[in-house]
């Protein structure tokens, strides 16, 4: 329902107002969860198959897009979605990720206090842990040293300690507190285009506060608010670098007016170039 709420919302008109003409690829065919038992499959990913389908159509449609000289922007749907962004962005070329979220999406299964798979897609697409050589997951020449993850405020015990074992550069709250929002950004797009050819922007909803966003699944108080989310897309805009965005975690029926996804369409526009004058 995420895409559908985000769609109503006027993603369309947001667009074209950064100067984008969009084109509606349409929904992919995501099996029904109920079809299976959520349980089967490797431990503790929960739908992981269903996962692992939506994850390759999603490449091959990402891939397909950047091939046509078009910028791909996939709506979810859950974090998970994120591993076919990045599996398809990565395929033809050498990529850096900026990942916008209170969540550090780095548990595996063997980490993962949920065995949600919304909590993993980075730890899969950088083959860490109980992901490596799962080459549905992996995203191709993917390195740490270009992952940056920006808003951090909620991370599980071992998955903190996951994300210290690897190169990944993470900015806590307390960091952009400290240095402000334009700094941070800038700092995380200087990493994930260090020697890439573009950049993954991957943009969690529950990245900003809960009170401008509520319409998610897992709110943590403290984040960002409506003009620093701004601005960091306006900086990201400027680079210039953006090869492919996604908005994840929109869930409408947590959301009151829909303005969740309202706020989704804005923050798609800023980073597709719009400008107040
Ligand atoms: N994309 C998200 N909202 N992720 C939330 C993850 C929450 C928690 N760390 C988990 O693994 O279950
Ligand atoms: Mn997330
Ligand atoms: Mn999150």
């Amino acid at each position: 329902m995420g895409p559908s709420a985000i769609r109503y919302a006027g993603l369309a008109g947001q667009l074209e107002s950064a100067g984008v003409s969009p084109t509606d690829a349409g929904d992919l065919a995501v099996p029904h969860h109920a079809t299976r038992d959520a349980d089967a499959g490797p431990a503790n990913a929960k739908h992981v198959q269903e996962v692992e389908e939506v994850t390759t159509s999603l490449a091959d449609a990402v891939s397909t897009a950047l091939a046509e000289e078009t910028t791909p922007l996939a709506l979810g749907g859950d974090h998970s979605i994120a591993i076919g962004s990045l599996v398809g962005s990565a395929r033809d070329a050498d990529i850096g990720v900026i990942w916008f979220d209170a969540h550090g999406d780095f548990n595996t299964p063997s980490t993962s206090p949920s065995g949600n798979v919304h909590g993993m897609p980075l730890a899969a697409a950088l083959g860490i842990g109980d992901f490596e050589g799962a080459e549905w997951a992996n995203a191709a020449g993917l390195e740490a040293e270009n992952v940056a993850i920006v808003g951090l405020r909620s991370v599980d015990g071992p998955e903190a300690e996951a994300i210290r074992d690897t190169d990944v550069t993470v900015y806590t709250m307390s960091d952009i507190d400290e240095r402000g929002i334009t700094d941070v950004t800038n700092d995380a797009l200087d990493v994930a285009t260090d020697g890439t050819d573009g950049v993954h922007i991957s943009l969690d909803l529950d990245w900003l506060d809960p009170r401008e966003a509520p319409g998610v699944g897992t709110p943590v108080r403290g984040g960002v608010t409506y003009r620093e989310a701004h601005a960091a897309m306006e900086l990201v805009a400027r680079s210039e670098a953006m090869r492919s965005f996604e908005l994840v975690e929109v869930n409408p029926i947590l959301d009151e007016h829909n303005e969740t996804a309202t706020l989704a369409t804005e923050l798609a526009a800023s980073a597709f170039g719009k400008r107040i004058l």
